[in-house]
């Protein structure tokens, strides 16, 4: 009937008999391709309704049990190995049609973590990119491929032994403006901790001072922490996911202005420091014996003057380890001085490793590398407390192609999320796994251990490029605070609220006493 009235407003030459044919195949063509899409549909339901999980409803799947605050999901998703089966050490949900897997034993996270083939990141780093643009982090393919080898060398040893001097100059700073805590009952340690961490990597990725533990209501500073807490609203609020929806809201206007300010400022920076570079090219030598490297300078470096990297390119990287290089620390930093505060017997073996290392000279001295790598038993302290509050405590990832993993296949277009925290407590490999034991990192507790156990900085190819950075600066700034100051816990560790936000946190702060080791 259709194909008639259109012949009828058809030119007289074009024949409706042809067009009827041309149509008929149309059909058959879209109805196989309607039918392969479904049968791909029905296999993968298949192999996704094998997996356990709650129960889904029809197109809205477990979206109800989800929209939740961020501590309260984050107690679910751990929640749900539980409920759901913990010997697999693999469950499933529906957000919507979107399928979820949720990997939690080492078995199940090696397949996927280890795979050259699964490196793309999931949906959820989307909203990073406003920030951060495709940077490390966020980008994919071969752009990922070809950064990574570019930026690999910028984190080598010798390069990160002359940051050791801005860890030590800042811990100088945080040490100083704790000590405005002393005799107060409690205090709030994760402010503290963050904005050294952040003056730390403003320093050391673009070797520009911000001071912002002296002025923390700095523009600058205020979008950093800003822009952290607009992604995490968006991440787990379904309305702000939507496009459409955040560019109504009057979040929308604040995340614009955040934006504008940090790349702003990382704009100036770069073109100020590449024209410095230009105008001291005759003594560059000079310079960088007297001038310390940061990251940004050796990315310069290696743009070839924009024809290996652009600006634009170089500001998603510094980005990258402004937003990556800060929280993560600060979060590392702050669990384990918690944590020594809650077990004073094994505070007092910190306070020994470090009196045999700095009797020698003056105990305020900054620490050298070599100091850095004689503190074996705080190591083991920060491993620790890496494995009950990973900084970065999911991982995702989109599933490129049908994989086995155990006796399920995770079908291609799921999105897997590797949950740490109950990974790192399997009580097959951490036995009584919520006790804080500093020994399981000892050599011979390591021996045998399955290599994907244990994974704080991922593993596989796209595991964190800087984690012997973080673990150096994590090494300055307790052991300068540990110099000075005995600490006590004054929240007990059953009370603290957990929540998952871009890092692990403790939802009211991390609450210490702080007493003076010497007087
Ligand atoms: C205790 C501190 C840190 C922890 C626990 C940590 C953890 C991680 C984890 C788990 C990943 C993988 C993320 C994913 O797969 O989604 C990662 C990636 C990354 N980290 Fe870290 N990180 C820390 C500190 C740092 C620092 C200090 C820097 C930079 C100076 C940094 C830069 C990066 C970058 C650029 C990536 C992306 C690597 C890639 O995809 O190739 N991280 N980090």
């Amino acid at each position: 009937m259709l194909i008639c009235l259109v012949g009828k407003w058809l030119p007289r030459e074009i024949d409706v008999k042809k067009l009827n044919i041309v149509f008929v195949i149309l059909i058959v063509i879209c109805g196989w391709l309607v039918f392969r899409w479904w049968r791909v549909q029905r296999r993968c339901l298949k192999h996704l309704a094998e997996i356990p999980g709650p129960f889904a409803l029809p197109l809205i799947g477990n979206l109800a049990q989800v929209n939740v605050d961020h501590d309260e999901l984050f107690s679910r998703i751990v929640g749900m190995r539980l409920m759901w089966g913990t010997r697999d050490g693999i469950n499933k949900a529906w957000l919507g049609q979107k399928p979820y897997v949720f990997l939690s034993k080492a078995c199940t996270v090696e397949p996927i973590i280890a795979s050259s083939r699964h490196v793309d990141k999931s949906y959820d780093y989307q909203f990073l990119q406003p920030w951060l643009g495709t940077g490390l982090l966020t980008s994919s393919g071969a752009k990922w491929r070809s950064r990574r080898k570019i930026l690999t060398p910028t984190f080598h040893f010798n390069i990160l032994e002359g940051f050791v001097q801005v860890f030590g100059e800042q811990t100088e700073v945080l040490v100083r403006k704790m000590g405005a805590e002393l005799g107060k009952p409690s205090f709030n340690v994760f402010p503290y901790v963050t904005l050294c961490t952040l003056d730390i990597i403003c320093e050391t990725a673009m070797g520009q001072r911000i001071s912002a533990q002296s002025h923390s209501d700095s523009d600058y500073v205020r979008a950093v922490y800003d822009i952290g807490s607009i992604i995490q609203t968006r991440q787990a609020s379904l309305f702000y996911q939507s496009n459409i929806f955040f560019r109504f809201s009057s979040l929308y206007k604040k995340h614009q202005q955040c934006i504008r300010t940090l790349h702003d400022f990382s704009n100036k920076v770069i073109t100020e420091r590449r024209k410095e570079i230009l105008e001291n090219a005759e003594d560059a030598d000079r310079n960088e014996v007297t001038k310390r490297l940061a990251f940004l300078d050796l990315l310069i470096k290696v743009s070839e003057n924009g024809s290996v990297l652009s600006d634009t390119d170089i500001r998603e990287e510094v980005d990258t380890f402004m937003f990556e290089g800060h929280d993560t620390t600060s979060s590392a930093v702050c669990w384990t001085l918690y944590l020594l505060g809650c077990h004073p017997e094994f505070q007092h073996k910190v306070f020994n490793e470090l009196d045999s290392i700095f009797s020698e000279g003056i105990y305020d001295r900054r620490p050298t590398l070599r100091d850095l790598k004689g503190m074996k038993y705080l190591d083991k302290c920060i491993k620790e407390a890496l494995r009950l509050y990973p900084s970065v405590p999911i991982l995702g990832r989109k599933v490129s192609k049908d994989i086995q993993i155990g006796k399920y296949t995770v079908p291609k277009g799921t999105t897997a999320l590797v949950v740490l925290p109950v990974l790192h407590r399997d009580p097959e490999v951490f036995q009584n796994p919520e006790k804080y034991d500093p020994e399981r990192f000892s050599y011979e507790n390591t021996i045998g251990r399955h290599p994907y156990a244990y994974i704080p900085f991922s593993a596989g190819p796209r595991n964190c490029i800087g984690q012997k950075f973080a673990l150096l600066e994590e090494k300055v700034l307790i052991s300068g605070v540990l110099r000075k100051y005995r600490l006590e816990a004054t929240e007990r560790r059953e009370d603290i609220t957990t929540t998952a936000e871009l890092v692990i946190r403790a939802k009211n702060g991390l609450h210490i006493r702080i007493h003076p080791r010497f007087t």
